[in-house]
């Protein structure tokens, strides 16, 4: 905890009542979706303006204090976590849309704006902000940004940081900098742009973003198909992608689906019973696409990789079948999950998921596991299910005795550990597993250039 007299200076930096320090607030913006660390935060912080970040930030530095960026707070890695006494920044209040590009199909987004925000201006001015996920309605840009968040629509439009025109951020030396000036071109050295995107904070905090936007897609249609193993997936990927551009390739096992459906506020895609499901969607432009779509669906069943499956045939059956996957992640965090983010490249996952799945097999008889993720990009969740009886940090040591096996697999198939998670405080620990003692030195000393004291969120990343 720091010093009291140093939050009543704080309190002098912004507007009145933008300081918050009672306990429902610390352990409210202390923490993220994570359930691992325990909140405790100084204080909270909510500035308004770019002058006012600034100046927090040079008030962070004059008295050595930890500083946590804080977006809509629905982070997996704890990369979000005030564990430490820290003093949180909130961009609640910096939500506001700035501008509009008609040209550029840019928009000057200040760091809170919550993406469905993002998501519906872009609607309303009859283009589309392609970068979607289930958190959509209270995640922020700043932290998609801080996380180059990715989603499901990745396998045709890519992470966040493909959406970033320029950023103006505040450095952890309490610089402001601009970075790229929305440029569609511009060779002129390093684009010091791309390290902001992904960094947790860490270098600095962005303060705004340009974000570009993308014509909207056509009558998108989607297709859940049943598979009877886990191998049958890629080659149903394999063959679509063959002859439709696909905008999404999901996946899920029959035990999400399973809690999914449990709900009551879903109904099923189709009555057969399944262990795995493919979800895929494409854009249904013409009378061609669409016979392509069940041609390919025939060709699979044939091929004996898809045992039932359906299409959507209206924007409700699209809702409903996206709900399939989309609810899967909150569902199950009723039982405390551990999380796995992983993943190879394509060509790599059928054996890849083989290994894995024989190892979380043998290692986690008494748990359940859950499979699913984004297939088409090679990125898996595998999530371990806490025993209701089981107390949580006995459950967690536990999985954590796992992560070695699961880790080293990772590694020998040059894979990731967090596909689009981060790294946080969750996986600091396993750095090592998918960067290289080299690269983590130069990505110390790029923070300690930003950094210089080492205020901006620390602890997320590196041990
Ligand atoms: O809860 C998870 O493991 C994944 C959350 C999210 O990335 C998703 O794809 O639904
Ligand atoms: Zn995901």
């Amino acid at each position: 905890m720091i010093d009291p007299s140093l939050i009543e200076s704080l309190k002098s930096l912004v507007e009145p009542g933008k300081v918050l320090t009672d306990a429902s607030s610390l352990e409210a913006y202390g923490k993220d979706w994570t359930k691992q660390f325990p909140p405790a935060p100084s204080a909270i912080v909510f500035p308004k303006t770019i002058e006012e970040v600034q100046a927090i930030v040079r008030w962070a530095n004059a008295h050595q204090v930890a500083l946590v960026p804080s977006g809509g707070r629905t982070g997996l890695s704890a990369a979000a976590v005030a564990a430490n006494g820290e003093v949180v920044v909130s961009f609640d209040y910096m939500n506001r849309i700035l501008d509009f590009n008609e040209f550029d199909r840019t928009v000057l987004c200040q760091a809170g704006v919550v993406t469905e925000q993002l998501q519906n201006f872009a609607e309303e001015k009859g283009l589309y902000y392609p970068v979607d996920f289930a958190s959509a309605g209270s995640s922020q840009i700043g932290g998609n940004i801080g996380t180059n968040a990715g989603g499901i629509k990745v396998i045709r439009y890519g992470m966040t940081r493909n959406w970033v025109a320029g950023l103006k951020v505040v450095t952890g030396a309490g610089e402001i900098l601009e970075l790229n000036k929305d440029l569609v071109k511009n060779a002129t050295g390093y684009d010091l742009r791309q390290l902001f995107i992904g960094a947790e904070g860490t270098l600095g905090f962005v303060v705004e973003a340009s974000m570009r936007l993308e014509r909207t897609p056509k009558n998108l249609t989607a297709m859940v198909l049943g598979t009877p193993d886990l191998e049958a997936i890629m080659p149903v990927l394999h063959a679509f992608q063959g002859r439709i551009d696909l905008t999404a390739f999901e996946f899920f096992s029959d035990k999400a689906l399973a809690k999914v459906l449990a709900r009551g506020d879903v109904p099923p895609a189709f009555e057969t019973d399944c262990p795995y499901y493919a979800l895929l969607e494409f854009e249904a432009s013409s009378e061609a696409v669409t016979e392509a779509a069940l041609e390919l669906f025939e060709y699979c069943m044939e091929q004996g990789w898809v045992l039932d499956g359906v299409m959507s045939q209206s924007e409700q059956q699209l809702q409903n079948l996206w709900k399939l996957r989309e609810y899967i992640s909150e569902t199950i965090s009723h039982w405390t999950p551990y999380k796995n983010d992983i993943s190879v490249t394509i060509a790599k996952v059928p054996a890849f998921l083989k290994e894995i799945d024989a190892i979380v097999g043998e290692q986690y008889p008494d748990f359940e596991i859950v499979w699913f993720g984004h297939i088409g990009d090679g990125n898996l969740h595998l999530n371990i299910l806490k025993p209701d009886a089981m107390p949580k940090e006995e459950f967690f040591a536990k999985c954590a005795t796992v992560n070695k096996w699961v880790f080293e697999t990772v590694q020998k198939y040059n894979g990731s550990i967090s596909a689009e998670h981060g790294v946080g405080m969750t996986k600091r620990d396993y750095l090592g597993y998918s960067r290289s003692a080299e690269e983590i030195a130069v990505m110390k000393a790029i923070k300690a250039v930003f950094d210089p004291k080492g205020i901006m969120n620390p602890g997320k990343i590196f041990a």
